[in-house]
């Protein structure tokens, strides 16, 4: 029986990649600079001294990080006995951003540049918010700037409820991000906001419009809910999973914003879940029920969103920590032929300057599948897990990525 799981930890990088500097981001690494911070007692609120993974660890995850970066990260020692495959990939997409790093995972690399809104303020041309105040019968838009979404709140947030003018913004990445009120503005309203945003935009080739709800009564305890939605473009090719669907009517089940990222293409079941026990319990729950040909692929948002742009390193680990102690669940419930890989879709260094993602390696961890434990070295693109499941499922191979199966 064929089963394979995929859990992307979001922005979970290892270690600045080759072409870094490109992306002003030499230097970056997301695990290294969390154990770094956790063992110089930098990182402790909400929890306590040197990063805790033993779980990860025995998997091979800081073998990876060893690897590829050429340092062991403070605090860490190396376990003995790794029972997992590890190893370390490179982006070969153009852009650091989570359609790119997800799409190209599942072989399907992102060659062609999005377009971005690159003025940090009036970011958006007036033709654009015209359209979109004129088909979503707004009241006028606030923003109009690259901005930290949970900073932007704080500052116009109450502006937003008195006015009713949804609060519109991007960042370095290829997006357009519109936050509003769950009940002043409306959630389902937000949402019909977004589709009209989503139309507009195609000219401009934007990867992604976000819809941010938030709730709360004023700046201090406005706050972003689990009802994010993501207006995905599709990607460019059949992905893995739909050729998983298309080939071998296989099953596809999206825990978190997956499907969303795909633009719901090639998925069979979605299941939406909040935060980090939800989604894990959401995922124990698939593989509890998935039969042969299926593949459960989720993402851990908060790792990214709660933490990596809000550049919390406690909060960071944290999670980091609490994610390890649910992994022992998860590999109980494996069975010998299934495939479990985690990985990550761009790195987001929380100890970097700035609220954008940092462009480095992803890990790749996997256990089963036929795999001996031990090291898959450096793999250049992020298509090989993508090539790998194309011949773990026996679909027709994808045009990128090498197999480490
Ligand atoms: O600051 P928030 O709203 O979390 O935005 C972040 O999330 C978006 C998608 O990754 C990016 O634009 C990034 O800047
Ligand atoms: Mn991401
Ligand atoms: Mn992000």
């Amino acid at each position: 029986m064929k089963r394979a799981i995929v859990l992307v930890l979001d922005s979970f990088g290892i270690g600045a990649s080759a072409d870094a500097a490109a992306f002003g981001d030499e230097g970056a690494d997301t695990l290294g600079h969390i154990a770094d911070a956790c063992a110089g007692g930098k990182a402790n609120q909400g929890r306590q001294g040197p990063l805790s993974l033993p779980n990860l660890a025995r998997l091979g995850l800081f073998h990876a990080h060893a690897d590829s970066t050429g340092r062991v990260a403070e605090g860490v020692t190396l376990p003995a006995e790794v029972v997992g495959s590890y190893g370390y990939a490179q982006e070969l997409s153009s852009g650091k951003d989570t359609p790119s790093g997800h799409w190209e995972m599942a072989g399907v690399p992102v060659l062609f540049d999005w377009g971005y809104f690159l003025d940090t303020d009036s970011s958006f041309p007036v033709s654009l918010t015209e359209a979109l105040i004129e088909q979503a019968r707004l009241p006028g838009i606030l923003g109009n700037c690259h901005a930290s979404g949970t900073t932007i709140l704080e500052q116009l947030g109450e502006e937003h409820t008195r006015s009713g003018k949804p609060i519109c913004y991007t960042s370095a990445d290829s997006v357009f991000q519109i936050a509003a009120h769950e009940e002043h503005f409306g959630l389902e309203r937000l949402y019909r906001v977004c589709e009209i945003a989503r139309e507009l935009l195609m000219p401009y080739n934007i990867g992604r419009v976000i819809a941010r709800p938030f709730t709360g009564n004023s700046t201090v305890d406005f706050s972003r809910t689990g009802n994010r939605r993501d207006y995905s473009i599709a990607p460019p090719a059949p992905t893995v999973l739909q050729k998983l669907v298309e080939e071998k009517r296989g099953e596809v089940v999206s825990i978190g914003k997956i499907a969303d990222i795909y633009a719901h293409c090639g998925i069979t079941r979605k299941v939406k879940a909040t935060g980090l026990d939800a989604l894990f319990d959401a995922t124990l729950d698939a593989l509890e029920g998935a039969g042969d040909r299926s593949l459960i692929m989720t993402n851990f948002v908060d790792f990214d969103s709660s933490f990596g742009h809000r550049r919390d390193v406690s909060g960071y680990a944290a999670e980091l920590e609490a994610f390890d102690r649910r992994l022992p669940e998860l590999l109980a419930r494996l069975q010998p032929e299934d495939l479990l890989i985690m990985t990550a879709d761009h790195g987001c260094d929380p100890t970097w300057h700035g609220t954008e993602h940092t462009r480095e390696y992803v890990p790749v961890i996997c256990l089963g599948g036929g795999l001996s434990p031990g090291t898959l070295g450096r793999r250049d693109t992020f298509a090989d897990i993508g090539q790998s499941l194309a011949r773990y499922f026996g679909t027709s191979p994808m045009d990128y990525g090498t197999s480490f199966l």
